[in-house]
């Protein structure tokens, strides 16, 4: 059987990742130009200053997508290229450099599913707060609305933020991402929630537009699975799913924050400091998101911590999410178990994980229209021969589908898949050692490209629907 006919086949990328042309045609410093030349943060010390250079190579790599028979291309725009300071002037060369990528893909008939934020904040606004001042949010807002009135007409897949909880965990409680901050749990929390604002606000400004398309917004998805039956350790599974994903998706679908949280933030004193306003803000708008964008990689598995962590060290590696740590507050910890399958960065590999945990979100969320807008293999790929053999690759990607199908048999309202990535680019913690794409990166021979075997895969899938799966 073949996915349904209107399921579209894609791949994602993110403009910091890929992009690279840090300072060139008026484009605004971010805040990751700046973080990621301070020695020790990234993997090797690499930057995006040239990244794989999409910026002037982009009809190459649009061109090799069409060839993939890609139906959708999920990416980023850089916000600083739009607004160079966060909230001024608009850089007409900006809006020029995304009508050209949107362009070209419509040339190939590849729908663009666009994420206006996916980590890459204008350098005035970090620098005056970040997410932890509600300026960033208004602006976020502005940003948002220009973008939606210069490509909207060609452009109706919107997503406003890409992993909310990774760009505030990293930012606030871990220190591995801008602004660097470690164990600073008010700012965490607020963050998320002007964050959540800014999404509500920019859904109601598209919407008014009436441009017909539809917004959403992408969070991961971790669901969390207790290790045994014991009473502890299930309370432990709920403690890390209420934190990890119904604080970041009931604000959004339900329009209000679950009272898990709320109660234990007031105990802890770590409530933000919301306003009623806000706060009918996320209920007036909540139902008016068309879509939830998930990008899942892996379940987690935890037990009942019992040491007080206050005060941790953290650092990149304790960030990349592999089992082992426990959670910011101590209250649990993931665990490696001997009967799993992992990745080389320590990630489980769990196909089975996704389906339970997506009739878990069908219960709490009903019948909310879903996109997987992230799923894939991060390895060091084999060369064989010069040949770049990503069987693994194709074997995890493949595992996935065949449970999403199954999903959407299931009832589940699945209407799309994005491959994280389309191409090899920049990670923001691994540099250029993670490879996700279809399409191979030469870093040393002037940035080639060379379509790896899970490209020719990849395309016999889309051009199949999947059948054989
Ligand atoms: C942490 C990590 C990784 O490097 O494996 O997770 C998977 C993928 O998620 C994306 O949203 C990030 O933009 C991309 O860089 C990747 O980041």
């Amino acid at each position: 059987m073949k996915f349904p006919h209107d399921f579209l086949f894609g791949a994602a990328s993110a403009s910091f990742q890929i992009e690279g042309a840090w300072d060139e045609d008026g484009k605004g410093i971010t805040n990751w130009d700046v973080f990621s030349k301070i020695p020790g943060k990234t993997f090797e010390g690499t930057n995006g200053d040239v990244a794989i250079d999409h910026y002037h190579r982009y009809k190459e790599d649009i061109k090799l997508m069409a060839e993939m028979g890609l139906e959708s291309y999920r990416f980023s725009i850089s916000w600083a290229r739009i607004l160079p300071t966060g909230d001024g002037e608009v850089n007409v060369k900006g809006l020029e450099f995304y009508n050209n990528v949107i362009n070209e893909c419509l040339n190939y008939g590849i729908v663009p599913f666009v994420t206006l934020y996916h980590w890459d904040l204008p350098l005035t606004l970090e620098q005056d707060g970040g997410w932890t001042n509600k300026r960033t949010a208004e602006a976020f807002v502005k940003y948002a609305e220009i973008c939606f009135r210069a490509f909207g007409d060609r452009v109706k897949h919107w997503i406003t933020f890409n992993e909310t909880v990774m760009f505030c965990g990293l930012g606030y409680l871990k220190g591995a991402h801008p602004p660097g901050i470690q164990n600073d749990e008010n700012k965490y929390f607020q963050a998320t929630h002007y964050v959540f604002y800014a999404h509500a606000k920019a859904v109601e400004v598209y919407k008014a537009l009436n441009h017909y398309g539809e917004i959403g917004i992408t969070h991961v998805f971790l669901p969390a699975y207790s290790i045994d039956d014991k009473h502890e350790n299930v309370l432990a599974a709920r403690h890390a799913n209420e934190y990890e994903t119904f604080w970041y998706y009931d604000p959004i679908l339900n329009g209000e924050y679950p009272a898990y949280v709320v109660e234990q933030l007031k105990e802890r004193g770590w409530t933000p400091s919301w306003t009623e306003e806000e706060l009918d803000t996320l209920k007036r708008n909540a139902g008016k998101n068309d879509f939830i964008g998930l990008n899942y990689y892996q379940p987690i598995r935890v037990k009942k911590y019992l040491e007080a962590v206050s005060n941790m060290e953290h650092s990149r590696e304790t960030s990349t999410l592999a089992p082992g740590n426990p959670s910011f507050d101590g209250f649990y910890r993931t665990v490696k178990m001997e009967d799993k399958t992992y990745t080389k960065w320590g990630w489980e590999i769990s196909p089975q994980g996704f389906l339970d945990g997506l009739h878990m979100l069908k219960e709490r969320y009903g019948d909310i229209k879903m996109y997987v807008t992230e799923n894939g293999l991060g390895d060091e790929d084999p060369i064989i021969d010069g040949e770049i053999v990503d069987v693994p690759r194709i074997k995890y990607i493949e595992e996935h589908l065949k449970v999403i199908k199954r999903a959407i048999n299931e009832g589940i309202h699945l209407k799309g898949y994005y491959a994280w990535s389309v191409i090899d680019l920049l990670s923001w913690l691994n540099g250029y050692k993670k490879q996700y794409g279809f399409i191979y990166v030469d870093h040393h021979d002037q940035l080639n490209r060379k379509k790896k075997l899970s490209f020719h895969w990849y395309k016999h899938i889309i051009e199949t629907r999947g059948e054989e799966l």
